[in-house]
């Protein structure tokens, strides 16, 4: 056996000698175990002393991590080399944020070229926000639209809304999806001669983009004419030539490179809208907190590493107790679009069946990861949590200090629900103190027995909490550096390749074929019974 292997054996031995593992005994016996399953750098805390992790535990995570290779897979990852093997690139979105020193592939410093498309992106950005730079008929932009998908998308949207506190440009807008009615809904509110288009495609080839693009320069043609089009698009994408053919100036285009993934891009021009909406000095310390990241993921040793514990918290979970899922719940209403934007990094990356030898895994890989802002989970899909008969490890997220000073009382119950929430998933309660508790409330005895199993938490339920100051620029970069270097741990624990994608691939070729058939002009025939089927309800209802 490998010592990956062994290993891994290892851990699992350990699960199963510890399967009556108690969290409320765990801090029964020992009062240190928050300081000693806790770990902070600045500002930041990460508590997992809530989930069933012990120092054995974690000497057995660590030494899998080292039979992994972890180590030498995050140094490959700084270094430049081409650890995406499936598409043959390099993965380097740490260079987007760094500051010193020079970062190369292939014998070629990238740093002067990321500097010099930043150095476009706040040109163009703060001469927009200054209304310097104006539409076609010479009123300053109001309105900023970003028509992209997936990375192209989520990744600003999410900064957008979770920065409103620092938000003084232009308003913002994304549309995403090929629905007519994501674009129509937001033309709608729109002013023609103040609004200004970034479409924000890496490959430029994306279905969804390519055409919401199209009916945004028609719609802008249609109101102003063709020839102002032109002042009312901009572009970011790697693949400059297509911009080109749909029309784009080349002054308003902003590149990146392929060694940026999609879901890893927000830190490069695709972060143009952010810029935009918070200015270019903001998004530099957006940059500078992942940095501080990167360098604390790069140099921290494992005990007191961040990215580093969530990881092999997170496999443990996963890959050791067999959890399907995990929910991501931030206390922050401003990080409502977070999880969508976990789902991406985190299932895209690791959502993989073989390893990087193209061998099927032998562990499960990466969970369902799911979440909604609290306190609006409580009163949704906490029952689950609480009651439900699947474990699912929960992350909360929170700061200590909120944006509203006025409404500090907020501030102070919304806290208060998070720590309590916590609390109760550790604790739980049990068919006694339910029972005591109805007796209490003077219930006679046969309906407090009948009520009491209702009542009954199991507790046990593992949580880790992410305490931070406040969410500005500087904290979100560095949160969200911190769950991409989580994915990039598990994905190096799991021997996948966290950089790829071709899940999506099948579903866009399928659709591509289907088009003809959904237009009409192909018959279903071919398809399954079940697909034509669905498509001669569909045209008969169209029909009608
Ligand atoms: O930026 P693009 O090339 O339009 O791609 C959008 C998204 O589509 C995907 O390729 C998946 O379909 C994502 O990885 C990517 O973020």
């Amino acid at each position: 056996m490998s010592a990956y292997e062994d290993t891994l054996a290892a851990l699992r031995r350990h699960r199963e000698e510890n399967r009556d593992f108690d969290l409320r005994a765990a801090f029964a016996a020992d009062p240190e175990r928050f300081s000693r399953y806790s770990v902070a750098s600045d500002d930041m805390l990460l508590d997992y002393s809530k989930c069933a992790v012990g120092d054995e535990t974690l000497r057995l995570l660590t030494d899998f991590a080292d039979a992994a290779g972890l180590a030498e897979r995050r140094e490959a990852m700084f270094s430049g080399e081409r650890i995406n093997t499936t598409e043959d690139r390099a993965v380097l979105h740490t260079a987007l944020r760094n500051s010193s020193t020079p970062v190369m592939l292939d014998g070629q410093d990238v740093m002067p070229d990321v500097e010099a498309v930043l150095s476009a992106m706040s040109a163009f950005a703060e001469a927009v926000r200054a209304g310097d730079l104006t539409g076609a008929t010479g009123k300053r932009f109001t309105d900023v639209v970003n028509i992209g998908i997936g990375g192209s998308d989520l990744g600003p949207a999410m900064a957008t809304l979770a920065l409103a506190p620092y938000h003084d440009g232009p308003r913002l807008h994304y549309v995403s999806n090929v629905d007519g009615a994501h674009i129509a809904d937001t033309l709608k509110e729109l002013d023609p001669e103040t609004t200004l288009f970034i479409v924000a495609s890496k490959t430029f080839t994306t279905v969804e983009t390519m055409t919401n693009a199209g009916t945004a320069r028609t719609w802008m043609a249609e109101k102003l004419g063709s020839g102002a089009v032109g002042a009312h698009f901009a572009a970011v994408s790697t693949a400059l030539d297509k911009v080109a053919a749909f029309g784009i100036d080349e002054t308003r285009v902003f590149g990146f490179w392929d060694w940026v993934g999609g879901r890893y891009s927000l830190w490069s021009a695709i972060g143009l809208p952010i810029m935009i909406a918070v200015g270019s000095e903001n998004f530099r310390r957006f940059l500078a907190g992942a940095e501080a990241m990167d360098r604390h993921f790069r140099e921290a040793p494992a005990r007191e590493n961040m990215p580093v514990l969530l990881g092999l918290v997170g496999f443990w979970h996963r890959a050791v107790c067999a959890y399907p899922a995990r929910a991501v719940i931030p206390y922050d209403q401003r990080l409502s679009r977070l999880p969508a934007y976990l789902q991406q990094l985190d299932m895209e990356s690791n959502g993989k069946r073989v390893t990087l030898d193209g061998d099927p895994v032998a562990i499960p890989t990466g969970p369902l990861v799911w979440g909604e802002p609290g306190t609006n989970g409580q009163h949704a899909f906490f029952q689950l949590l609480h009651q439900g008969t699947d474990v699912i490890p929960v992350e909360f997220i929170l700061a200590a200090n909120g944006h509203e000073p006025a409404l500090k009382h907020h501030h102070d119950l919304l806290v208060a629900n998070c720590l309590a929430q916590s609390e109760a998933l550790m604790k739980g309660r049990t068919l006694e103190e339910a029972t005591a508790q109805l007796r209490a409330k003077g219930m006679g005895e046969a309906e407090a027995r009948a009520l009491a199993p209702h009542r009954v938490f199991p507790g046990n339920r593992p949580s880790l909490t992410i305490v931070y100051d406040k969410l500005d620029p500087f904290a979100l970069g560095r949160l969200i550096a911190l769950y991409e270097h989580r994915v990039f741990v598990e994905a190096a624990l799991f021997r996948i390749n966290a950089f790829d994608q071709w899940g999506v691939e099948l579903g866009k070729e399928l659709a591509t074929e289907l088009l003809p058939v959904v237009e009409g002009k192909k018959d279903a025939s071919a398809r399954d019974a079940s697909t034509s089927g669905l498509v001669a309800h569909i045209r008969a209802l169209r029909q009608g």
